[in-house]
Parts: C-alpha cells; structure tokens; sequence
C-alpha cells in the first residue's frame, strides 16, 4: 500500500494542478450525469406522462419548481432543450476531460520511464554486475504500465468514492432507514469479497514473476539465436516458452475468472437487495411513491458504482507486486547511486595525467564476504604515455582489474593513485573521461557508421571519421560498402565479421582522441595483416598516450614498456617484453612456449 501512495505523490508531483483540475472535471461529469438522470422522472411528471408530486423532494423540487411557470404547451419543449443542453454540455466536458486524460496518463508513463532510467544511468557498474539486464527490461515495460495505469485508476477510484459518498448523502436525506439498509449489505457484501481482492494480489506476484521469466527467457533466447539455429535447439525453446505461455495464459484467466466470481456476487446481492427493499418500502417502512422511485433511480447508479469499485480494487491489488518491482528497483538504483546529474557527468573535463596511475594492495570479490579474490593483494603502477599489458590465464582477474583502475568498480581493500593522489568521486569521473575502453565484447548499435562513430565523438568531422578508420584498419572495408559511413550496421553489428566490428570500434575509441586507451582483447578476432596495421598504429600512439593492452595472444604486446603477468588474482611477474621471456623459468615463457611460433 506505501508503494501505491507514494506513486499517487508521483503522480502529483509530475501533473500539479492538472491534475486537480482533472478530478474536479470527472467528479462535475459525474453529478451532470446523476442530474439529468433524477430530474428525469420528475420532469416526465411534470409533463403528466405519470402523476408525481415533486414538492417534497429535497434537491430535486428545488430544480423541477421553477419549471411550473413555464405554460403547460411549452414545458415539453423546454423540457426538452433543456434535457439536450445538459447532455451536450456534459459530452462537450467529458470530451475535453478525455483529453486531458490522455496527456496526463501518457505524460506519467514518459515521465516514470525517464526516471528509471535516469535512476538505472546514474547506478555504479557494480550494481549491473549483481543485476540481470532482462529485469530492467521487465520492470521498465511491463511493470511500469501496471503501476501507471493503477496508479491513475487509484486517483479514479477516488473520484468515485466521492461520487458515490454524495449520492449516500442524498438518499439519506430522502430516507435514513433505507439507506442505512442498503449500506449495511454494501458492507457486507464488501467485507465477503475482500477474499476476491486477496487472490487478485496473489495472481499479481505470479503475474510479475512470469512477465520477468518471459522477458528474461526472449532477452536470452533472441541472443542466443546463432546458437539455437547450429546447434538445432529449436524444439526445445519452443517447448519452454510453450510451457510458460501456458503458465501464463492460465494466470490471467484466473484473474478474469475472480473478478467475474466477484461481480457475481454483486449482480446477486443486487437482485436481492433490490427485491428485499422494494417489499420493505411498500410493506413495512411505508415510504412515499415518488421517494421510493427516486431511490430505486439513485440505488439502481449506486449499486454499479459499488462493483466498479469493487473490480477497480482488485485491478489495482493485482498490480501491486509491479508497485513493489518498481519501488526496489528505484530504492536500489538509490543505494547504488554514483553520477549526482548526468548533465555534469555530460559536461566535465577529462583529467590529464602526469605521472600515472598506482594500485596498492587492492583486493576484489564479486562475492562480498566469499573466500574466492577476483584480485587479491595486488600493487603495480602504470606511467604515463607507456604501453603495458597484462596477460595471464583466462580467469586470473585482468578484466577486474581494468575496471578498478579505470574506477567502474571499486576495490574491498588497497587504494588507486592517480599522480600520487588519491581521486575524489569527481576526480574519478574526469579519469573515465579521458579513457576510451575497447571490452572483449565490443558493442555496436543497430545504427549507421557514422552514428556508431558520433556517439563517442558528436563534434568530429568527416575527415577525422577517416582518420580514426585509417588507424584501425578499416578505412579500406568501409569504403566498399555500398553506402560507405552511412551503411546500417544492424543488431549488435551483426552485418560485420568479429574482426571489422572490433576495429570499428577501435576507430570510434581513437575518435575520441583518449589520452588513456584500453584495449581488452580488443583485436582478438583480426587477421595477421590487419593486426600488424594497428600494431603499427599504436606503436605511434605511444609517447603521447597511455596504452594498456589486456591479450591473449602474445605476438600482439612486444613492443610494450611493461609487462604484468597476473595468475589467481595476484601479480606473479613484472618487467619488459624481452626481460620476461628471457627468464626461462618464469610463467610468461611458459605462457610463450604454448604459443607456436610467438618464441623469443
Ligand atoms: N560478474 C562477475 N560475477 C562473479 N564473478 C566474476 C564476475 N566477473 C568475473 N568473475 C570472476 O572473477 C575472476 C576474474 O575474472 P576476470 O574476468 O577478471 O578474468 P580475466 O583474466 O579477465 O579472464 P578472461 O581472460 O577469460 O577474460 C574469475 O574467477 C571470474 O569467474
């Protein structure tokens, strides 16, 4: 319940006055609505279609007096006019109040989507680690239409309730005994279905867990398509997500069947009710005719509004699990939160580095608290404008490495050094911006060249697009293609081999003239001859940037300043290219000897 009320504060932090101005319009329809309907039986009275003496109607004989001036030829006519300016007065309102509907609603939509993922942007890459990517997939489509949709259903809800508390107040003035009737089987009819609102929130949290499963399942499987196809698991994905399709139907058919139940009690209750009170009226209470119509009038709007509030509940009981999805991932976006504004995060300098960077003494789990160290332990430097490059065996803890020295992550123990010194929080964001990092997974959006190029540089030109591809090699494939720059590169860059994604993205990291370049496997999938050329390429760089190269095949980092050879999350040897090799007994002529033909 806090989760709804405070995405009803949403609501009106996001719409202020409109949405007041809204309300206010709904409940005015509402009353226009009930007007033209009561004032109905009295008028027809009036025009002696049937006999009825309005006088002693409270409200109603107020309104239906003045009618009584009017000469008897003329009153149907008025009567008439009049009945139609309502209505058109009422439909022109609800139009109106329609629109104003739309906005508010679709507004509230965009503006809860902006905030999650402003929220998921401004989150440290630590909490991405401990995420899966497909549950913001779900909480950002389907849990947040439950939760904008209820969210505004709960403010309807409230007119309603309003609503119908003024129509109680009005047959309680015509008759207290019969009212009080009415309400006391309300109430007990309210209090029997309660059971109906409990299973709608037990059939929303299995509603939450399928859509995350069905998101979760599609992110994986429409990833994994390739392996799908050659490997010829068609049959078995489709027996999976059959059985959850099933899972899933039988879910929301359970849903629509609790809420037909609960309006099957209502109808029931209705008839009953009903039936009960006209036998009472006449028999027992002896109340007036015309009293006795008008409360059949009021009774017969009253008791729908008392099942629509009723099935509006239960919409909004379902849809409290997606209250909580989106309340924990805001809360948890909070906890991890490391950008204050993105516009400052967009606007900052990169720091310029003049000696290099220091670790001493980190240590990293992924598992805090567990006995296994990605990284344990370990101190090393890297100065400024050299080329040093970690090897080591798959697993040993290069990548983690990376990410704290470049601040993605942050170390359990030890400290990074930049020049000596310590780095604030913005200090570590102006790191990251004079770095450009190339990850083992290189990744490309379903966008252009040139829209692939301009998203790490959006001021660059044409010619220093060029230049960038020169320098990773690809300069000569892009031109061949039949629309050079602007070819669409499609999902992923599935339209490019492995080694002409990796050097376009290596041409957009250049692009963004970095003065720190890392390089994480970043020319693993490029043939000899393209990997001489950027070999070439970076051999240039040095001097001028800082070069850190993480490679598993060892021909790529003879011409580095350092070597790091890590093993278990530690540092087992440092020292030049040719210094390493030649120690015969180390691990990195070890690492060299299963290298055909990589020998010194
Ligand atoms: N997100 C993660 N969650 C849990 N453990 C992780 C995660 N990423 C890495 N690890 C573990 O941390 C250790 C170091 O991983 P890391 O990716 O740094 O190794 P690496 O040397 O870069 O390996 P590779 O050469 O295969 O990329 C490994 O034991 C790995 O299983």
């Amino acid at each position: 319940m806090k989760h709804l009320l405070r995405y009803i504060n949403k609501l009106r932090e996001y719409a202020g006055i409109k949405l007041y101005v809204n309300l206010v319009g709904m409940t005015v329809i509402s009353f226009l609505e009930g007007i033209g309907i009561f004032l109905l039986v009295p008028a027809l009275g009036l025009i002696g279609i049937f006999r009825m003496d309005t006088g002693g109607i409270p409200f109603v004989s107020g309104l239906v007096e003045p009618l009584k001036a009017i000469p008897e030829g003329a009153r149907l006519a008025v009567l008439l006019g009049g009945f139609t300016l309502l209505i058109t007065g009422q439909a022109l309102m609800q139009r109106k109040q329609t629109n104003l509907n739309l906005e508010i609603q679709h507004g509230f939509i965009r503006y809860l989507r902006e905030d999650i993922y402003r929220g998921l942007l401004q989150a440290n890459w630590a909490f991405f680690l401990k995420n899966r990517r497909s549950d913001f997939t779900h909480v950002m489509t389907n849990e947040l239409l439950r939760v904008s949709m209820s969210t505004y259903l709960a403010l309807r809800l409230s007119t309603t309730l309003l609503f119908t508390a003024v129509q109680i107040c009005f047959a309680l003035w015509l008759s207290v005994k019969l009212t009080a009737m009415v309400l006391i089987c309300g109430l007990a009819v309210a209090v029997y279905s309660s059971k109906f609102i409990k299973r709608s929130k037990n059939i929303g949290d299995q509603t939450t867990e399928l859509a995350q499963q069905y998101i979760g399942g599609m992110t994986d499987h429409f990833n994994g398509m390739k392996d799908i196809k050659s490997n010829m698991t068609e049959a078995q994905h489709l027996s999976w997500f059959g059985a959850l399709c099933g899972r899933m139907e039988h879910n929301l058919v359970q849903f629509g069947k609790t809420q037909s139940a609960s309006q099957f009690v209502y109808k029931v209750a209705s008839v009953v009710l009903i039936s009960l009170f006209v036998y009472l009226s006449l028999e027992a209470f002896r109340v007036p005719a015309e009293s006795l119509v008008l409360i059949i009038v009021i009774f017969s709007r009253l008791w729908p509004k008392f099942s629509a509030l009723q099935a509006n509940w239960e919409q909004i009981a379902q849809s409290l699990p997606a209250f909580k999805s989106l309340a924990d991932l805001e809360r948890e976006c909070a906890a991890a939160k490391e950008l204050d504004s993105l516009d400052a995060a967009a606007d900052g300098k990169p720091l310029r580095m003049a000696e290099g960077i220091e670790c001493r003494g980190i240590s990293y789990r992924y598992d805090n608290g567990g006995s296994s160290y990605a990284l344990h332990q370990v101190s090393l430097s890297v100065p400024v404008n050299t080329m040093t490059a970690i090897v080591g065996k798959s697993g040993a803890g290069k990548s983690t490495l990376i990410d704290i020295l470049i601040g993605l992550i942050k170390p359990e123990e030890g400290e990074v050094l930049v020049d000596g010194m310590r780095l604030s929080n913005d200090d570590g964001f102006s790191l990251r911006r004079s770095v450009s990092y190339v990850s083992q997974d290189p990744f490309l959006f379903h966008a252009s060249i040139r829209e692939n190029l301009l998203i790490a540089a959006p001021e660059a030109g044409e010619e220093q697009m060029w230049e960038a591809l020169r320098f990773s090699a690809s300069e000569e494939f892009v031109r061949q293609l039949p629309q050079g720059l602007d070819t669409v590169l499609g999902d992923r860059g599935v339209r490019l081999s492995g080694g002409e994604r990796q050097r376009i993205v290596l041409a957009r990291a250049i692009l963004r003239k970095p003065s720190i370049l890392i390089l994480d496997e970043a020319t693993s999938a490029l043939d000899s001859e393209n990997e001489a050329k950027i070999q070439y390429a970076l051999d240039r760089l040095k001097g001028r940037t800082t070069i850190i190269v993480i490679a598993h095949r060892l021909s790529t980092i003879r011409n580095a300043d350092q070597v790091l050879v890590l093993d278990n999350g530690q540092v087992i040897q440092r020292g030049g290219y040719h210094q390493l090799s030649a120690d015969t007994k180390g691990t990195f002529s070890k690492l060299l000897e299963f290298q055909a033909g990589v020998r010194a």
